[in-house]
């Protein structure tokens, strides 16, 4: 091992405890891009890191993308922080994105303990909300760089640093940023990395060669102008959540088929070359029974379930606004229900043809509902696919950098999460990207008690280090 390296992991292990506090530090602001009320805290978070940067001597730029209307209310778009630290042009230069932005939380959901207060469990866990997605990672690229600061090491690579505040929300404004800035804040970008990602299982580190997209619809059925007493106006009027539930109870089958005809059309056909990509893998159906302590899988091996999660489109439904669902007994009729649910798209799907079958679907099986209430079929986001090739020189100096930290060679896996932006970094910057996640298969990234493990936490920063040790020696 490097003189190098051999200190910075030792480093690491001799700072962990100031590295735990810091990533309690960025947990303790509840940046939730997805609740308006919450919006100044996504914005202090994107300052805490231009702050933070700066203080690493980075140069900073905040990028301002206006206004976003929610709820009838006017409320600022978090700051992308952009970030740049060094410009030897004798060192390969790496654009390192990742979101500083969560899923909401509250303790009500089910957490054992306040989800934005980190929580150093005994078996090594670091609870909290963000701890894997994303914050964990985004810090853990910088704690690397403080480290070498530290230690008097020379950083062996440029750097520039992507972070956005809305990844979880649809990532507004970030693909014309980055098209706007390829010839600008990121001119000059060799390799781009991302490790906004978990590893297939908890033993193994991996690496990903391919996400899911996702496609995210409401349908809007409007009726009366206002809401109505079930006992004078039920069985006299159509009702608009009853013609909500019909249709979207004919979007997807209980197996998860997707009944809307013609999308299984567009998905690429699965090959014998690909049929080698599903073994040896260390995955198994046992974990996500264990994680999710319940069993509820559709398929009974390992191959199927992950060819349904990777290489095939999934439609989830997620829920209903204006529907009631508090405890007891209300019997109103709403007058306004949206119901809500996204697909996630795999190779070849096309957006916009995917948005057409969707549209007709929906405005044919409500026509056949027979309901003088309307209907408005509208898709609020969409993140396209990606898929790559492990075999780039990216991808090669991710693999040695994890045996290097980990004694074992990575695992290769797809995803079945989107990050929408990766495609578009591709295209713009005309660079690779690799995705280098940092955390484990049961961290339970948006969901209750997230957490990531302190072994990962402390061996991502490690292999951050040991990833720009490897891009500049290529
Ligand atoms: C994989 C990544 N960590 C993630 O969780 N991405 C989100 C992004 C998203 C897509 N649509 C809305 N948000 C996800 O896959 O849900
Ligand atoms: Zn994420
Ligand atoms: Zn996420």
């Amino acid at each position: 091992m490097s003189d190098s390296l051999e200190k910075l992991y030792k480093y690491v292990e001799d700072n962990k405890q100031y590295m735990i506090d810091q990533l309690r530090e960025v947990v303790a602001i509840p940046s939730v891009s997805a609740e308006s009320g919450k919006r100044s805290e996504v914005i202090r978070m994107g300052h805490w890191l231009r702050d933070r940067l700066e203080k690493l001597g980075a140069k900073t730029k905040l990028a301002e993308l206006g206004n976003q209307e929610v709820d009838g209310k006017t409320i600022p778009l978090p700051p992308i922080v952009l970030g740049q630290y060094g410009s030897d042009p004798n060192k390969k230069t790496i654009t390192i994105y990742g979101h500083y932005d969560v899923q909401p939380a509250y303790k009500s959901d089910g957490w054992d303990t306040e989800p934005f207060t980190l929580v150093q469990a005994e078996d090594g866990r670091l609870i909290g909300r963000g701890a894997t997605d994303d914050k964990g990672p985004v810090l853990g690229w910088l704690l690397c760089l403080e480290a070498h600061q530290k230690l008097g090491l020379d950083v062996p690579v440029n750097l520039k640093f992507c972070f956005e505040g809305m990844e979880e929300s649809g990532s507004d404004g970030l693909d014309d940023l980055i098209v706007r800035e390829a010839d600008g804040w990121l001119k000059g970008t060799d390799f781009t990395c991302i490790s906004d990602d978990n590893w297939l299982g908890t033993e193994r580190p991996c690496l990903t060669y391919g996400l899911r997209g996702n496609n995210y619809y409401h349908i809007e059925v409007s009726g009366p102008s206002a809401d109505l007493h079930s006992g004078v106006f039920g069985g006299v009027v159509h009702e608009p959540m009853t013609a909500l539930i019909s249709v979207m109870s004919k979007l997807v089958d209980t197996n998860g088929k997707i009944l809307i005809p013609g999308v299984y059309d567009q998905v690429a056909k699965f090959t014998q070359e690909e049929s080698k990509h599903y073994e040896g893998l260390s995955f198994k159906n046992q974990d996500l029974i264990d994680d999710m302590k319940f069993d509820c899988l559709i398929y009974e091996n390992e191959t199927d379930t992950l060819k349904s999660c990777w290489r095939y489109p999934s439609l989830s439904l997620h829920g209903i606004e204006g529907a009631f669902y508090s405890p007891g007994c209300k019997t109103v009729i709403p007058s306004k229900v949206i119901g809500k649910f996204s697909i996630r798209t795999v190779p070849d799907m096309d957006i916009d043809t995917l948005n057409k079958l969707v549209t007709g679907y929906v405005e044919d099986e409500f026509k056949k509902v027979g309901s003088k209430c309307s209907v408005t079929v509208s898709c609020i986001h969409s993140g396209r696919w990606w898929y790559s090739s492990p075999n780039h020189p990216n991808f090669v100096a991710g693999a040695n950098a994890m045996t290097r930290v980990f004694g074992i060679a990575p695992e290769y896996k797809r995803e079945g999460g989107s990050i929408p932006i990766t495609l578009t970094f591709e295209e713009a910057l005309k660079a690779n990207v690799l995705i280098l996640p940092m955390g484990a298969a049961n961290d339970s990234p948006h969901s209750t008690n997230e957490k990531i493990d302190q072994f990962n936490f402390l061996n991502g920063i490690k292999l951050f280090g040991a990833y720009w040790d490897e891009i500049s020696k290529l």
